[in-house]
């Protein structure tokens, strides 16, 4: 795993992004880790790491525009956005009731290839519905980006549906860091492993 990368899953630790207990996820599934991306915003240094880690990723992809998944997903694009230099939209969890009664915010032309982001993948219902919202406004997609594959179904989800997953790395190789830097132990890793896939 390169340095950065390292580096960065340290900091999500010490930061306490990463989270051990019991908890009931957006697929409704039960995991004993959560990570928390969203505490990232009161870290400027720590958010300045994982836009740097995205780009390692970003870099190499052709596209338009960022498209950002909400909630968790909205800062980070937002951060890419402004180091990256490139446009973003981002798709309401709803659309307004009032105002501009939009769904998606931002500008974008018919035809226009969006990457889109989010914090994380789990079963892959979340960027699948990004993705659905973007392409019914005429937005082409290919790639979707994450710092963290927690390796449960998402990246074969999307692939079904003929899209890519580039993540950063995977919670598989979060816990594997976290112990070889002696954060964890080699027994708490295989317990959180054996619940996620248990
Ligand atoms: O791959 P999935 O099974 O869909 O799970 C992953 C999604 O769940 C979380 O969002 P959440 O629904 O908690 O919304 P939030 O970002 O608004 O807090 C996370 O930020 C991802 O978007
Ligand atoms: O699947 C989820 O809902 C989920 C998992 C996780 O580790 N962190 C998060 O914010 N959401």
């Amino acid at each position: 795993m390169p340095t950065a990368i390292v580096d960065l899953i340290l900091t999500l630790h010490d930061i306490g992004a990463v989270q051990f207990g019991r908890f009931r996820l957006h697929s409704g599934r039960e995991s004993r880790i959560y990570i928390d991306l969203r505490v990232l915003v009161s870290y400027p240094a720590a958010l300045r790491q994982a836009t740097a880690a995205y780009r390692t990723v970003l870099d190499d992809l052709p596209f338009d525009l960022l498209a950002a998944t909400p909630l968790a997903g909205l800062p980070i694009g937002t951060a890419l956005c402004l180091d990256m230099d490139r446009p973003l939209i981002y798709p309401r969890k709803t659309a307004k009731s009032y105002g501009t009664g939009k769904n998606i915010e931002g500008r974008w032309s018919i035809g226009q290839t969006a990457v889109v982001i989010d914090d994380l993948i789990t079963s892959g219902d979340s960027l699948l519905e990004t993705i659905a919202t973007i392409k019914a406004a005429g937005l082409k997609v290919h790639d979707a980006v994450v710092l963290i594959d927690r390796e449960q179904g998402g990246r074969e989800l999307l692939a079904e549906q003929g899209y890519r997953l580039q993540a950063v790395t995977t919670l598989r190789g979060m816990l594997d860091t976290l112990v070889e830097q002696a954060r964890l132990s080699p027994r708490q890793r295989d317990e959180v492993l054996a619940s996620l896939t248990g």
